[in-house]
């Protein structure tokens, strides 16, 4: 499986290289090709256009500053967070990279996402990546919970597929979302939460065995403990431990810069189905034990 390209790429477009090469070779001329745009010391992520939904975020801000120094072609950051300050501080961060913001709520019904979406690939032309980050926690709060970190991350990810799928001739994609560590083994008293981004990453390990089809990869990013002001204070569900929050700041934790250098370090590791484990400034690809498997 080669993650296409979604644009012509130095003066060889993808057109040329695909007349001349078998499937299996292309992934290897679409980077040769990608590197030709791109400084020898560059990254995959090069020359790319990546939209970020949640990049004003307290992780998402310091992972969209990692991002910058990987001199990508468009970063377009969509968020519900309207911090004009933050995006201006993006923008003087790299010459080489046009940083837009446009304002998104990740619950809005799908067809908006589709119109928004419609609005950046009008103007880009094509997306290569799209990041999803949204995320809230508060136990208190079931639905909104539901919404935000699995119907929103979903939604958006269904939406985008409008333009990526290579059975409507869309050129594929490269979807990357944010789980969590919960999304592995729960923080009990927040079951809500962590039922969530359980539901994320087994939605995003069914896209990744799904790319063969569709032409779009998947793969998550899952952080531990990382002090950011969602964790500082939240509510567990039912009020079964009012200081759940304390009491999880006193095991290991990360800061968010080392939690973005992981993040942006899977996305260049670029791999289909990857259950990347960021905690306390690590990074690792974790194997997912199967107990059963439909086969089909
Ligand atoms: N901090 C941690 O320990 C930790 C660990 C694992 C995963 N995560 C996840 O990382 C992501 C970022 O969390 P953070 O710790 O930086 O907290 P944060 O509160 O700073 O970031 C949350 C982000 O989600 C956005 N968001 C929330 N509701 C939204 C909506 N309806 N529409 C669009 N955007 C919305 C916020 O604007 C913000 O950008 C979340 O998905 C969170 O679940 C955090
Ligand atoms: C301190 C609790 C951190 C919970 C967020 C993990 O996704």
């Amino acid at each position: 499986m080669f993650t296409k390209l979604c644009r012509p790429v130095a003066s060889i477009s993808f057109r040329t290289v695909k007349c001349f090469c078998k499937p299996r070779q292309l992934n290897k001329y679409y980077n040769i090709i990608a590197r030709a745009n791109c400084s020898a010391s560059s990254s995959f992520l090069c020359d790319k256009n990546v939209i970020f939904v949640a990049g004003l975020g307290d992780i998402g801000l310091d992972t969209s500053k990692e991002l910058l120094k990987r001199d990508l072609k468009n970063l377009v950051i969509l968020d519900r967070i309207d911090k004009p300050e933050l995006v201006c501080e993006l923008k003087e961060l790299n010459p080489k990279t046009k940083v837009t913001f446009m304002p998104y709520d990740v619950t809005v019904p799908i067809a908006e996402s589709k119109k928004l979406l419609k609005k950046i690939f009008d103007k880009l032309k094509c997306v290569d990546i799209l990041i999803n980050g949204a995320g809230i926690l508060d136990d208190h709060k079931i639905e909104a919970t539901i919404a935000v970190n699995y119907t929103g991350l979903v939604n958006t990810t269904t939406a985008i597929m409008d333009f990526w799928d290579i059975r409507k001739g869309g050129p594929g994609g490269i979807l990357c979302n944010i789980g969590s560590v919960t999304g592995f083994n729960a923080i009990t008293q927040v079951p809500v939460y962590s039922g969530s981004k359980a539901a994320v990453v087994n939605f995003t390990r069914s896209l990744a065995k799904l790319a063969h089809i569709t032409g779009v990869t998947a793969y998550t990013v899952n952080p531990g403990i990382t002090r950011t002001s969602l964790v500082a204070k939240f509510n567990s569900w039912l009020d079964v431990e009012p200081d759940v929050a304390e009491l999880l700041l006193e095991h290991p934790t990360q800061s968010t810069k080392e939690c973005a250098a992981s993040f942006v370090k899977a996305i260049e590791k670029n791999k289909n189905g990857g259950l990347w484990f960021l905690d306390q400034g690590t990074l690792e690809n974790i194997k997912w034990r199967k107990y059963w498997d439909p086969c089909i």
